[in-house]
């Protein structure tokens, strides 16, 4: 199991991280909030949802997989992000940046957390400096992005932003899911704190002080967003970071149609479902559930949404593409890619899923993944009916509201 490329599921690449890494290592990335409903949550929602999928379609030999996001202004050869992560170099001393170089190899896009352990600009450059090779005749596309927590100093985060925007970062992704830092009972039992020499890059040298590098009584996570985090945010955060950047802003964290619509007024690029991959509040609603009626609250406005959470096979990236995400983010799985393998077990992580992803949509019948919609999908309580046209041709496919 040392090699990635015995691997053959995303399943079996965490047990193989699970070996290597320490317990407080492997506990953070894993754990999500209390219970951890929200957590399992997410996994299963996907699975309640079942294909019906199209026959005899004349598909062409591999699916197209582009994507256009941020109203136009990017075509992407994938719908596959990378979203934030804090320190991963946790994982693996390839850090960020082995994340980042494999996602960018496999025209996947990649968002760097406010917590990394590299600093943006190196990042950046790396980033900047990995050549894709193009794949079948045509060069892969993707982006690179930065999450921001918001400090209560707001020069902190002034300076996070220009930092990342003249390190060439395209969007800017704001959380709003955090804080405050949600009841992680593993990451308080094993009094988490980052190792030395890892740190969190982005404040060296600033005023900040960090926390998270001293072993205290408790867990440093909690003790440093309760220190500088704002948690008295509102919607007025979105013009102030208007007033600071230029760049496409991102609100990760949305789970509501009305929080959607409060998106849409403020004119954000787009919308991120997410729970935080059940790390915050626990027993939220699945980011997959949440999906259909945030979508819908931004129909006809140009605003994507896309979606992360519980997301581990191709099947779940075809589901959420066909309730109408634009973007969808594997969030531990390249964790456990980076901590099992370094850049070249994010790499086959990724590999896999986008395999999983092509074969999926030739299988539910779907050329590319802008042909998938609802239609291709029976939710969870439906019952699926095919009635013949009245013209006698082909056939019209409805979904009764029946409880099965
Ligand atoms: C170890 C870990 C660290 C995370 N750090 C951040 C972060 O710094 N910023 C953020 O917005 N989300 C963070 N998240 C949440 C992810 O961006 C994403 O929403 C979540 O992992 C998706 O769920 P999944 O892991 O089931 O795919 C983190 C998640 C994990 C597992
Ligand atoms: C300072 C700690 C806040 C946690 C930052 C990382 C994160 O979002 C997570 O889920 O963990």
């Amino acid at each position: 199991m040392e090699d990635p490329s015995s691997w053959i599921n995303l399943a079996e690449v965490q047990a193989v991280a699970h070996k290597k890494m320490t317990k407080p290592a492997y506990d953070y990335y894993a754990s999500g909030a209390e219970d951890e409903i929200a957590l399992r949550e997410a996994q299963m929602a996907f699975k309640r949802i079942r294909f019906l999928p199209k026959m005899l379609q004349g598909l062409p030999e591999k699916c197209d997989t582009k994507v256009k996001v941020l109203g136009g202004r990017y075509t992407l050869s994938s719908p596959l992000i990378v979203p934030p992560m804090a320190m991963q170099k946790l994982a693996h001393p390839d850090g960020e940046i082995g994340a980042c170089r494999a996602a960018k190899m496999h025209g996947v896009s990649y968002c760097l957390s406010t917590m990394a352990t590299t600093k943006i600009e190196d990042v950046a450059s790396a980033h900047s400096s990995t050549v894709v090779p193009p794949s079948e005749g045509e060069s892969l596309s993707s982006l690179k992005m930065f999450q921001l927590y918001v400090y209560k100093d707001r020069r902190v985060s002034e300076s996070l932003i220009r930092r990342a925007e003249a390190a060439g970062f395209q969007a800017l992704v704001i959380t709003v899911d955090l804080p405050p830092l949600g009841h992680r009972e593993a990451d308080i039992r094993n009094r988490f704190h980052l190792p030395a020499p890892l740190r969190l890059e982005n404040f060296i040298g600033e005023s900040t002080t960090t926390e998270i590098d001293k072993k205290g009584a408790s867990s440093g996570l909690a003790d440093h967003s309760q220190a500088h985090f704002d948690s008295t945010l509102d919607w007025s955060i979105v013009p102030w970071l208007r007033s600071v950047t230029t760049l496409p802003i991102v609100v990760k964290g949305i789970l509501r149609a009305d929080d959607a619509l409060m998106a849409r007024q403020h004119r954000v690029d787009a919308v991120w479902v997410s729970n935080h991959g059940g790390r915050q509040l626990d027993c939220t609603i699945a980011p997959i559930d949440a999906l259909p009626e945030v979508v819908s609250a931004l129909e006809g406005s140009g605003i994507d949404a896309w979606l992360d959470g519980g997301v581990r096979r191709g099947t779940d990236v075809v589901k959420a593409l066909a309730l109408g995400a634009k973007l969808v983010g594997v969030g531990r799985p390249v964790l456990w890619g980076l901590a099992a393998g370094g850049e070249k077990g994010v790499s086959r992580v990724l590999s896999m899923l986008k395999e999983e992803l092509g074969t999926s949509l030739q299988l539910a019948g779907a050329p590319s993944v802008r042909d998938l919609s609802p239609d291709f999908l029976v939710m969870p309580g439906m019952t699926p009916f095919c009635r013949p046209s009245s013209q006698g041709g082909g056939g019209r496919r409805g979904i009764v509201g029946s409880r099965l």
